[in-house]
């Protein structure tokens, strides 16, 4: 019998995948090729000027052939919207803290919901902050371009730039003194894993690496770095509730495979360069100027529309819970976390003794149903939702999160205070007024 002929629109599915990879992968290649041969061509110009080059860091004190080769990079290789004296000028007036002995951060992810809300904070205390956003379209850009907005009204910068732009980082360190870098920069959202599995590697592995590579190599001295991890690497762990010495070796979903390596990363830079780091794991935050690729952001959006909404239940119809983190809570741990960071202890690419490696869960420490989400927000928009309920699919998903916080409670007093009600309620007063939403029910009303 004649063998089936081949299913050849599978071969060239495959085969154009193959090609969207290996195109990434030469995208990927040629950006390290010209980072790498950038740091070279600087070197060998250090080389020559190391002498006569003006250094143009502010306030930090560093070796002259450090500052040249950081001047050289910032003045000699740029010719984007990021350079310029005006460009400069707004870097180093936002990243000047205005109290006394106030810290100045590199905010990255800034124009994101966390971001915004962190960096908020940071300057409302009289540090100095400056943002970086690349204004990615995971979601709707103009949300985070409003973000910038509010920023800039509080006089935050936010350069508009990637990561991934090793020279821009090295420049941005040329021009401020940067005590603390807040990375919040990332590829969020456990399910789109499966759609775009590259975008998880590009952010959240070869940005980190890129950030870490800067601040351990190039800076001097180097800043203490506090960056989100994600509830997420506790995958399939069975303890609850979830304490940081507990198993992440199950990732459940590439995020947060890309989030646990992450942290493993975070350790070689900190065993080699003594580049101080914490890792912030992140339980379902949500609030006002949330993110809406995420379930209470979008939930609402329906109801409000009353288009249906498809809520998820576990295996043998366990109800599917989450650790829901309201975001002022989640700032606040952020800003314990810096507070307490100690400096790194590394110089000229050299570690110089032991530095700080931490990793801590922020989280509300009482995990909800989702169908309780549901009903909540149903109280408050005054709409009942069209519930679609369908069995957890396998897309990364873990059936319920649950942090115990004891070591970020005794290390910095993080203590979080708003439960889903109250926080839910301040996320739908900011809903209805950001997208100018008539007379829903009970946002600003009555207890639910
Ligand atoms: O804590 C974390 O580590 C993660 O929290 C969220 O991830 P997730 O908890 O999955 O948040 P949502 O996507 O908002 O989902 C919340 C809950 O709603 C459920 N869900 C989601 C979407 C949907 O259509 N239906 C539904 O029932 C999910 O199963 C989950 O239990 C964020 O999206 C991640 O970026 C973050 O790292």
């Amino acid at each position: 019998m004649a063998p089936p002929p081949p299913d050849t629109s599978k071969i060239d599915r495959y085969n154009s995948y193959i090609r969207r990879v290996n195109t990434a992968k030469i995208m990927a290649a040629s950006s390290k090729l010209l980072f790498r041969a950038t740091l070279l061509t600087t070197l060998v110009l250090i080389l020559i000027f190391t002498l006569n080059y003006p250094p143009l860091g502010a306030g930090r004190s560093h070796s002259s052939s450090s500052s040249s080769h950081r001047s050289l990079i910032s003045t000699t290789l740029y010719g984007d919207e990021n350079s310029g004296a005006a460009w400069e000028k707004q870097v180093r007036n936002s990243a000047a803290p205005r109290r006394s002995r106030g810290m100045s951060v590199l905010v990255t992810g800034a124009a994101g919901f966390v971001g915004t809300h962190c960096s908020l904070a940071l300057k409302k205390r009289g540090d100095g902050v400056v943002g970086l956003d690349n204004f990615n379209s995971y979601y709707d850009p103009s949300l985070k371009r409003d973000r910038q907005g509010l920023l800039a009204r509080h006089e935050i910068f936010v350069v508009d730039g990637d990561i991934n732009d090793g020279p821009l980082l090295v420049k941005l360190f040329d021009v401020a003194a940067f005590t603390h870098v807040l990375h919040l920069a990332a590829q969020a959202g456990v399910r789109y894993a499966m759609k775009n599995p590259q975008s998880y590697v590009a952010s959240n592995i070869a940005g980190l690496v890129n950030l870490f590579e800067v601040a351990g190599k190039l800076v001097n001295p180097q800043p203490a770095i506090v960056w989100a991890s994600s509830s997420s690497v506790y995958g399939l762990n069975t303890e609850n509730p979830f304490s940081e010495a507990d198993r992440t070796d199950q990732p459940a979903s590439l995020y947060a495979a890309t989030k646990k390596a992450g942290e493993e990363i975070a350790h070689t830079y900190n065993h080699i360069y003594g580049l101080s780091i914490t890792g912030l794991r992140f339980f379902t935050v949500y609030g006002p100027w949330g993110r809406p690729d995420m379930a209470y952001f979008s939930f609402t959006k329906d109801i409000l529309n009353g288009k249906p909404i498809t809520v998820f239940q576990g295996q043998d119809g366990v109800e599917v819970a989450r650790d829901f983190t309201f975001v002022d809570d989640v700032v606040k741990g952020c800003l314990g976390a810096l507070d307490t960071a100690e400096r790194s202890t590394g110089s000229g690419g050299k570690k110089r003794g032991p530095a700080q490696l931490r990793v801590y869960n922020l989280g509300n420490t009482s995990p909800v149903p989702v169908t309780r989400l549901v009903s909540i927000l149903e109280g408050l928009l005054g709409v009942k939702a069209k519930k679609n309920v369908v069995k957890m699919p396998r897309n990364g998903d873990v059936p319920f999160t649950h942090a115990n916080v004891t070591l970020a409670a005794h290390d910095f007093g993080y203590r979080p205070t708003t439960d889903l009600s109250a926080g839910l309620r301040k996320f739908v007063k900011w809903y209805v007024g950001y997208y100018g939403i008539k007379a829903p029910a009970k946002a600003g009303g009555s207890k639910q």
